[in-house]
Order: structure tokens, then sequence, then C-alpha cells
């Protein structure tokens, strides 16, 4: 067993490349055997074995800064700087992060998991590297072919080129997002046509025509005689600048005939690959050789990885290879991933809502499974529109539809629709746009932790002028909001959010319409319960144990944050308290909005307003969090009892 003997990076470099190939293959049954005990990412880390290993027999870390974009594929990183021991805890409260984490390690750095953010911080890191003199350490960041059809990369890209910041950029290329990415890289930087764009991953790598253009455009021996023969030619007098204007003329020549320049060069980034991802002795020499070509600038190594590698029912997964799993029996592999719970509900929702009116369409960034557009664009193919990992021009490109008399449905979990704030402020909501924002995995999501949350949208999204915030308290009701929404977009945006998981199933003649509240039980005038989305199933059984204490109350199901239902404002104002709750940010949240509209009709009514933290929340079960947050029955039941009796 290789792998018991790696506590740090520099064990790495005692083995020989038949070790590594074994101790590859330890890695992946361990990874295998942990993710289907935690839950976790899988099909990306088994693809990022090989390159994990090499990066960290080259590069010393964490005096070189290895970056991961995203973060989920990197448990091979992490067991091999130490942490092997912490995965019985993977993704669990107070266990390892399913991300780098600075508190875990010095050798992780990016704790964000929304993608496209690692070639920024590379370009920062480097230049303030560049500040000091003698810092020769070496800035590499890993990012997936996915990552890279976010905005971010290229602008981060144009800087780096700019700028010639000795940064190594290893562009992990698996042909996906959960997708296929919208182009395979390796295809077209050699100008493949369409129906080679996803080619096999064995078609993508025995491309020997590039391969061996990589080795002579990798070797330094071959560009240090380059600049040798540039540098001699130009000492030439007089007839030096044309011969080597004539020597440039001829290496464009054959690199136009051999490989058009790639979109990276047309940046100031020096390309290189592909490189087969899973040889490990081709990628050190590719890194080797990279370290070497980065003192002009920065250089991408193009390498190729196969996503899910090793691990045949990730490998067969034609949908997403077992990009991220539940807990599951290793021996047969995660049944097939379907849309369960709220994302069914909207996965049936927005497919009848299509069937009646076909101005309808569903874009989703690069997570057509996740967000329950699968079956959508089953039904309308040509209704459908993956984007990419790119949330800011999927909203822009939803007000251009919209603009175009398109009524766009636009599916992102509502922690990546920050990506996007600026477009849904001025280029939706500005021109009071037909644009709906189905916000999947909102409130608290559990084991991704503090960049998955979505607790922010109720509280900014009430803030924007014309725009509507819906929030379902059950599955009956996401319908419900979402044939409204349909409507209620003639009128400009609307929002519709809700949780990751299980949706609860109610009676037709509990659930509401439009922009109304519901008022789900009248009490004697005591106490008043204004509960949000998934928050109702707590507020009855609270009012429920309140009753057995002779407290007789008022529950309302809230369902539009923006704008409030006026009738339920006044009805809650006849209160002698009120206790608010909702699974998002107490500060500038929906509560405070009800204190405050309360307030104004009769300010000596008190309000106690439940909500998250103005803290970043670490991963962990989520029933369990909610409970620690106050968020649940009992959570309810004290805060009611404190409002109603401050000095007890
Ligand atoms: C801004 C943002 N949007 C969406 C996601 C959800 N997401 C997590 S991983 C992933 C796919 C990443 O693809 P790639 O970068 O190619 O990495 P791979 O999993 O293929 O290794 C997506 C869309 C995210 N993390 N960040
Ligand atoms: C990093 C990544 O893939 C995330 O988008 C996350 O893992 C999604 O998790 P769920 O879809 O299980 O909420
Ligand atoms: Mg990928």
């Amino acid at each position: 067993m290789y792998l018991e003997r790696i506590n740090e990076p520099a064990d790495l470099r005692a083995l020989d490349h038949d070790e590594l190939d074994a101790l590859a293959g330890e890695i992946r049954d361990f990874i295998v055997a942990a993710v289907s005990e935690t839950g976790g990412h899988l099909g990306s880390n088994l693809g990022a074995v090989e390159l994990s290993l090499a990066l960290h027999r080259v590069f010393d870390s964490p005096t070189d800064a290895i970056m991961w974009d995203t973060g989920h594929q990197a448990y091979v990183h992490k067991l091999v700087t130490g942490r092997r021991t912490q995965f019985e805890q993977l993704r669990q409260e107070g266990g390892l992060s399913g991300y780098p984490s600075r508190e875990e390690s010095r050798h992780d750095h990016i704790e964000n998991s929304h993608a496209s953010t690692v070639l920024s911080y590379a370009y920062g890191m480097a230049v303030a590297r560049d500040t000091g003199t003698d810092d020769h350490r070496h800035i590499v960041a890993v990012i997936g072919d996915g990552a890279m059809t976010g905005g971010m990369a290229y602008e981060a890209i144009n800087n780096l080129g700019h700028g010639k910041r000795r940064v190594i950029i290893v562009l992990n290329d698996n042909g996906r997002s959960y997708a296929p990415t919208v182009s395979n890289l390796a295809a077209n930087v050699q100008g493949a046509d369409e129906h080679e764009a996803h080619p096999s991953f064995t078609d993508r790598v025995t491309d020997k025509l590039s391969h061996a253009l990589t080795d002579i455009r990798l070797n330094p021996v071959y560009v240090r005689r380059q600049r040798r023969l540039e540098d001699f030619l130009a000492s030439l007098p007089a007839v030096g600048p044309q011969a080597e204007k004539a020597v440039e003329g001829f290496k464009a020549g054959v690199r136009e005939f051999l490989q058009p320049p790639s979109f990276f060069e047309a940046l100031g980034v020096r390309y290189t690959g592909p490189v087969d991802g899973h040889n490990i002795d081709e990628l050190e020499q590719a890194f080797h050789n990279a370290i070497e070509l980065s003192a002009e600038g920065p250089i991408v190594v193009h390498v190729l990885t196969q996503k899910g590698r090793g691990y045949s029912p990730a490998e067969d997964d034609d949908e997403k290879h077992l990009h991220d799993a539940p807990v599951f029996d290793p021996m047969t592999g995660p049944p097939k991933a379907v849309p369960t719970g709220y994302t069914q509900a909207f996965a049936e929702g927005v497919i009848k809502a299509a069937e009646r009116d076909d101005r309808i369409v569903a874009i989703t960034a690069a997570m057509p499974g996740p967000t329950g557009l699968l079956p959508f664009q089953e039904h309308f193919p040509k209704r459908f529109f993956d984007v990419g990992i790119a949330e800011q021009h999927a909203v822009a490109g939803a007000a251009g539809m919209a603009m175009g008399g398109l009524r766009p449905f636009v599916a992102i979990y509502s922690t990546f629709l920050s990506r996007a704030w600026d477009q849904v402020v001025y280029d939706v909501a500005l021109h009071r746009l037909p644009v709906v924002f189905c916000l999947d995995r909102a409130g608290i999501t559990g084991p991704d932790g503090a960049s998955h949350h979505g607790v922010y949208d109720m509280a900014l999204l009430s803030k924007v002028p014309g725009m509507r915030v819906l929030a379902p308290s059950s599955a009956q009701e996401l319908h419900q909001m979402i044939d409204d929404a349909a409507t209620l977009s003639d009128d400009g945006p609307v929002v519709i959010r809700y949780p990751r998981g299980s949706a609860r199933q109610v009676a037709d003649d509990q659930v509401g319409s439009g922009l109304s509240a519901r008022q789900v039980q009248a009490g004697d005038g005591t106490l008043c319960i204004l509960a949000v989305g998934r928050m109702l199933e707590f507020a009855e059984k609270a009012a429920a144990a309140l009753a057995e204490s002779g407290i007789d109350t008022t529950v309302w199901d809230v369902r539009s944050c923006a704008p409030l239902d006026p009738a339920m404002i006044t009805d809650a104002a006849t209160h002698r308290a009120i206790v608010t709750v909702e699974d998002g940010v107490r500060d500038g949240g929906i509560g405070m909005m009800i204190a405050d509209q309360v307030g104004a009709i009769a300010p000596a009514v008190p309000v106690a307003s439940l909500g998250t933290p103005t803290q970043f929340i670490p991963h962990g079960d989520p029933k369990t969090i909610m409970a620690r947050l106050g968020l649940d029955t009992d959570g309810i039941v004290l805060a009611a009892r404190a409002v109603l009796d401050p000095d007890v």
C-alpha cells in the first residue's frame, strides 16, 4: 500500500513511475470508498488523480501556490497533503470540507466554490509576488474546461497575457461541466468540426500531430536554439533583419499549417498541449518545460483527462460522469440521478407552462441536470439553452430574449445568481423585462458549505424595483407560482426561490395564488407567525406546540416576499406580538421588511424576526444547521414565548 506512506507531497517524490501508477489506483479506490460513505464529488476527482500527483511532484507546495478552480476536484490534493485520515468526515459537520480550506491546510488557497475565479487569483498572487525582488515561487492555476466557459476566466487571461505574468495555467479538459462543455477545447484548438467537438478521450489524446508539436513547442532546447538563431540573425548587418523576418515567416507558416494560433496565444498567453492527463511522466515533463517557458510570461498547459476515470459507473454515466454522488453502494454505483422534491416540481411545472405558451424558453448555466431542465430539453430542444458556466451572460441573454418577445425562465442555483447581480438589476429589472428566475437550492443547502448556501436572494432581490419575489411552501405552491409567473411577468421580472431537497405535498385547497399571502390558521389575536417558503411547516408545528400552553396563534404563509401582501400586514398588526421566520439572511430580510410595514401602522406591536445570521455558515447537515440557527419548530416556539413575555 503506497497511499499510507504519503503524508506530504515530498513523499511522492520517492516513488518511481510504476509505484505512482499503483498509487493512483489506490487513490481511486480510496475516493470511491470515501464518497460512497459520505456523498460528495466523484467524477471530477477520479479524473484529476494523475494530474494532482504530477503537480505535487513537480511544484513545491505550499511555497509554490497550487490553486483549484471551483475546488470540487481537490480531494487528491487533500489526500497527498496530510488529510487522508479525515475523509471519514468528508462534508460532515465539523469535518473535512469538500473544497479547499485555509483553516485545514497551508496547501489550500481558494475556499469559494464558485467557478471561473482561479485565474484572477493567480493574476493577483503573481502581482503580489512580483512586487518583491527575490520571490521566485510558481503560481499554478488549475481550471476545468467548464470553468473556462465563465467570463471571469477571459478577463483574467487578458490581463495575464498583457501583463506577461509568470503564471502556469493547467487547463483540465475532460470535455464536461455536468453536460459536455459548450465546445471541446482540444477539438477547437485543432479546428475540428462540430461532430468531432466531443471526441472520445482516446481520440482526444492520440492526435499525434498536435502531440508531436507539443514536444517541439514545449522543449526549452528548441526554444533556446530558436532564440539564439533570432539573436544571431538580428546581429547581422543589413541582411540580418530580412533574414530574421524570413525565419519568423517560416515559423508562422509552419505553425499556421500545423496548428492555428490558439485563442490563448492571441491574448499573449503561450499555449501548449494537449497532454495526456493520465500519463504522470508526460505531465511532469510538460510542467517542467512550462516552468522554463513561463519565465517569458503565462503559459497554458492543456491537459486532457477523463471524468470518472477508473470507476465504470462514473465512466458510463452519460449525464454527468457521477460529477457528484449521494451515499451509495460502491459495488453498483449510485442510482441514476433524477430530480426530486422542489426540483422535480419545477421540472414538471416549467414544461406545463411551455406547453401553454410557446414564447417560454429555458436557460441553464451548465447545470441542466441539477436544475431539473433535462426533461424540458427533451420536450423542447429548440427552446432550451445551456450557456455554459456563464450566469452573467445567461441573465443578459435572457434580457435579450425577452426584448425579442420570448418569455425566458432562467434556472440558476440561488448562490450562483450572485454572480449575475448586475445583470438582474440593470439588464432585466431596469427594463422591466418578462424574465422568470427559478432559484433552486435557496436557503441552507448544507454539504457544500458557505459559498453554496442560498441565503442572500430574498434580502437582495426584494430591494430591486419592480421585482416580484415568490417563495413556495410546497410542491403544489411551486406549480402555482410557475403558472402565475408566466402572466405576472407581463409587468416585469419574477423570482421564485425554493430549497434543496424534498418538497411538502399539500391538497389543492392549501395553495394560494398571485401575489397574495395565505392565512393558514386564524388565532385569537395573541400571536401571529408569518412564515416564508419551507419555514411554513415549522411555523404550523410551532403553533400546535404553543396551543398546548393555551396560546392561540395565527399563521400566514407569506408566499410573496416582494411585494408583501397588505392584507397580511394589516391583520398581523392587530396581534399582541409577531414572529417572522425565513431561511435567508435576517439583516435586511423579509422579516425586517414586515416589521417596518407593521411598525408604520402599529408601532407598539413587537416583532421577532428569525433568519440566518450575517455570517459565513460552514458545511454540515442542513437540518442540524437550521436547528442551530433557531430555524425550526423549537426555535420558533422559543422566539414566540420570548416576544410574548419578554420578562420571562
Ligand atoms: C459560478 C458557478 N456556477 C455553477 C457552478 C456549479 N458547478 C460546480 S462544478 C461545475 C462544473 C465544472 O466543470 P469543470 O470546470 O470542467 O470541472 P470538472 O467537474 O469537469 O472537473 C459546475 C457547473 C459553480 N460551482 N460556480
Ligand atoms: C461544486 C458543485 O458541483 C456544486 O454545484 C454542488 O455540488 C451542487 O450540489 P447539489 O446539486 O447537490 O446541491
Ligand atoms: Mg470539465
